[in-house]
């Protein structure tokens, strides 16, 4: 894919990193891009192997930066002191990206100005192999062609939905932000359980991550919806019926979904009530 002018990336750790990976893959061109980030690693060297400008500090910048959009990818919590650094990029030919997980577009026009295009987007890890799952909304300030920039780089790497309701991203976070880590403690809890059914470790753990894998690359084929294919794996008075009576009970695996998304929505909220410095 190709992108109309640059793209400045801030925070290049496990999300912007997924990000950038997904977006290389697909072919944005690697001088295109600038990444602002502290901490030295292995990664950021690698990018720099491969043509990606990286500096420490927004102070870095050579002065000709004039990104048309710029991914903002550091914790929420890290928002309030680092945000007002990136004004001076505030104007109407440059969207501002946020992946932060809470922080409303409402925040960004009181950091960035009212006039600063911003883009709110959740996306997850998976974007790193182009299986992610992003969901965006804008503000009145992002122009269609900045709208539709933003879907280009997030479509790039998987799947997009918008929503016109900003409030929705809460549990968008819940779902699909942090849906990865649940479907990655499902591996370790199925392993796990193999290990105490007698399994050995090494051969408990591929059990358990090729048929998470599998599975997930069967949903993502098939035309059946997941209980059909729950169904279809559920023999009358089989094996798995039994596994599936203690899974499906009124104390089993959905209250306790139910619970843990709430926490997560009820933590996303929170992570928006901040104000910038
Ligand atoms: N990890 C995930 O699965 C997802 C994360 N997010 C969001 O992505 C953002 C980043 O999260 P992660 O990548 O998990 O965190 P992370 O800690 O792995 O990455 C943040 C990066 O920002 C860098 N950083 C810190 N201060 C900086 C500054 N002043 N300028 C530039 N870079 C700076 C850090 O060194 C670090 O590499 C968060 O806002 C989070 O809510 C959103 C969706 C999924
Ligand atoms: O845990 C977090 O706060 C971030 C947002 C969604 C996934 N990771």
């Amino acid at each position: 894919m190709k992108i109309n002018g640059s793209l400045l990336l801030i925070g290049c750790g496990k999300m912007g990193g997924a990000l950038l990976e997904g977006w290389l893959a697909q072919g944005v061109a690697p001088e295109a891009v600038t990444v602002i980030e502290p901490f030295e690693s292995p990664v950021l060297e690698g990018l720099r192997a491969r043509g990606v400008a990286v500096v420490k500090a927004v102070t870095d910048l050579p002065e000709a930066c004039d990104p048309a959009v710029v991914v903002i990818a550091i914790k929420p919590q890290m928002m309030d002191a680092t945000i007002g650094d990136y004004r001076l990029f505030a104007k109407a030919s440059t969207v501002f990206l946020s992946i932060a997980a809470g922080k409303t577009l409402a925040y960004f026009q009181s950091a960035l100005g009212e006039e600063a295009p911003i883009v709110r987007a959740m996306p997850n890890t998976p974007a790193a192999v182009g299986r992610g799952m992003t969901v965006l909304c804008a503000n009145g300030a992002a122009s269609a062609p900045q709208r539709e920039a933003c879907s280009s780089l997030l479509s790039a790497v998987g799947e997009t939905a918008w929503v016109e309701d900003e409030s929705l991203l809460d549990a968008v976070t819940a779902v699909s932000g942090g849906g990865p880590a649940y479907v990655f403690l499902l591996i370790e809890c199925l392993a796990q359980a193999g290990i105490e059914a007698g399994l050995p470790s090494d051969l408990a753990e591929r059990l358990a991550r090729v048929t998470v894998a599998g599975s997930g690359e069967l949903v993502h084929q098939a035309s059946e919806a997941p209980s059909q294919l729950r169904k279809n794996v559920t023999s009358p008075a089989g094996t798995t019926l039994e596994a599936l009576n203690v899974l499906m009970a009124e104390d089993g695996l959905q209250p306790l979904m139910t619970r843990a998304i709430a926490a997560a929505t009820r933590r996303s909220r929170e992570l928006g009530q901040s104000e910038p410095a």
